[in-house]
C-alpha cells in the first residue's frame, strides 16, 4: 500500500507537471508558477491589473507556497480527488490571441521600499520614451534634425500641395504703396470735355494765384510798376511815425488851442513849402500839414512835396490809393477846405491842379 500511495503521488505530480495549463485548475496553476514553471496564463480575461500587478503576483506565490505545504502535508487520496476534479472540469482551450495581445501598460518599476504593500495599482508610465524636448525653428532652412513638432515653415513646406486641408502661407505684403485710382475717371465726364479754355493772364497784372481763380472785381489792383520806395533815415520808419503822431499829438505847427481852421484855395496855396513856411496839401476836402511827415514818407521828401499848396487828391490815389492818410495824418490835421469868399475856389483849384 505505501508503494501504491508514493507511485500515486509520483504519478500526481508528472500530470500536473504535463498537462497543458488551460485545464488545469487555478489553484494547480498558482502552484506550478510556485515551482518556477511556465508563466501563468489566467483563464478570465486578461486585464492590465493582474499582470501589471507584482505585489498581486507575490501575495499568488504566497498563495501558492501555502497551497504547497498544505498538499504536502495532505494525504494522497485527497490530490487524486483534485486531480478527479480537474479532469471533470474541462477548461476552455488556451487563447491563441493571448500572445498577440498588444503590450498593457509596462508595470513602474517600484521602489523596494516600506510601503510597497500600501501601494497596490502601480502608476501606469508612458508608452513613449521621454526624448529631448522639441525645438523650433523660424527660418526657410530645413531643419537639420527631426523634431516632433516642425516649424510652420517647414511644415508648410512638407504638406503636399494638393492637400486640401493645408492652409496657405499668409500673403506677402505689397513693398509698394497703394496706388490711388486716376481722377477723374477714365470714363468721367471731365475728360470728354478736354482741357480748360485758356482764358489769358488775371486781370490787374498780379501773379496767376495758384487756386486757378481771379482776384474779387471790389478788390483795387496794385500797379505793376518798379518799386519807387527811398532809404528812410535812421528813426524815421512807419513805425516812428506811428509812435510820434499818436491821438494826443499835435503837429500841425499852429498856436496852441487853435481850432480847425477853413482853408481857401489861397491860403493853401501859400503853404507850399517854401521860403520857411509849412507844406500842407489838400486830400478830400480836408487839409493836412505834410511838413512833419516828410522825412518819413517811404517815397521819399521829393515825392511828397509833389502836392505841396495843393489838393494832391488826384496825385495820391494814382500812387497809393490804398493807404490809410486820415489815421496816419490826424495829429497833421489843419482844417477843412473851402471856397474863396468871392467865388474864385472853383478856377483856382484847377489851376492848382
Ligand atoms: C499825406 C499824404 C501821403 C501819405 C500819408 C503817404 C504815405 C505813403 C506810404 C505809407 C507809402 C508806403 C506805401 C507802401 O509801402 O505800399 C507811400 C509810398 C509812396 N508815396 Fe506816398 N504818401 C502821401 C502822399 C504822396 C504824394 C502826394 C506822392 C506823390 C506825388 C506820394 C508818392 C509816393 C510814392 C512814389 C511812394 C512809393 C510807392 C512804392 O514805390 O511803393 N505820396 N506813401
Amino acid at each position: 500500500m505505501g508503494v501504491i500511495g508514493v507511485s500515486l503521488i509520483v504519478v500526481s505530480f508528472v500530470y500536473v507537471l504535463a498537462c497543458p495549463i488551460g485545464w488545469l485548475p487555478r489553484w494547480i496553476v498558482d502552484f506550478k508558477r510556485g515551482l518556477g514553471g511556465a508563466p501563468a496564463i489566467t483563464e478570465g480575461p486578461l486585464t492590465s491589473t493582474a499582470k501589471a500587478e507584482p505585489g498581486r503576483d507575490e501575495d499568488a506565490r504566497d498563495n501558492t507556497a501555502t497551497s504547497t505545504a498544505r498538499d504536502e502535508a495532505g494525504s494522497a487520496t485527497e490530490t487524486v480527488n483534485r486531480k478527479a476534479q480537474g479532469s471533470r472540469e474541462m477548461p476552455p482551450p488556451p487563447r491563441p490571441m493571448t500572445a498577440q495581445q498588444p503590450p498593457a501598460i509596462k508595470a513602474p518599476s517600484l521602489p523596494e521600499s516600506t510601503d510597497e504593500e500600501e501601494q497596490i495599482t502601480p502608476k501606469a508610465a508612458p508608452a513613449e520614451s521621454k526624448g529631448p524636448v522639441p525645438t523650433f525653428s523660424l527660418s526657410d532652412d530645413a531643419p537639420s534634425k527631426p523634431s516632433r513638432a516642425p516649424s510652420a515653415s517647414a511644415w508648410a513646406s512638407t504638406m503636399p500641395s494638393s492637400s486640401s486641408s493645408a492652409m496657405p502661407p499668409p500673403p506677402r505684403p505689397n513693398p509698394q504703396p497703394p496706388r490711388l485710382p486716376q481722377f477723374p475717371a477714365a470714363n468721367s465726364p471731365q475728360i470728354a470735355r478736354g482741357p480748360a479754355p485758356d482764358r489769358g493772364p488775371p486781370a490787374g497784372g498780379l501773379a496767376p494765384p495758384s487756386g486757378g481763380l481771379a482776384p474779387p472785381p471790389t478788390l483795387a489792383a496794385k500797379p505793376n510798376k518798379p518799386s519807387k520806395k527811398v532809404m528812410l533815415q535812421p528813426g524815421r520808419s512807419p513805425l516812428d511815425w506811428a509812435r510820434i503822431s499818436g491821438p494826443s499829438s499835435d503837429l500841425r505847427n499852429l498856436p496852441p488851442n487853435t481850432p480847425y481852421l477853413r482853408v481857401t484855395p489861397s491860403m493853401l496855396k501859400a503853404q507850399n513849402g517854401r521860403k520857411g513856411t509849412d507844406a500842407w496839401m489838400a486830400l478830400n476836402g480836408k487839409v493836412y500839414n505834410i511838413s512833419p511827415y516828410a522825412e518819413y514818407h517811404p517815397g521819399g521828401k521829393g515825392e511828397l512835396m509833389r502836392g505841396a499848396g495843393k489838393d494832391g487828391t488826384k496825385l495820391y490815389g494814382e500812387i497809393h490809393p490804398w493807404v490809410n492818410y486820415e489815421t496816419m495824418m490826424a495829429a497833421c490835421l489843419i482844417g477843412l477846405l473851402v471856397d474863396e469868399p468871392d467865388g474864385k475856389r472853383g478856377s483856382e483849384m484847377d489851376e492848382m491842379d
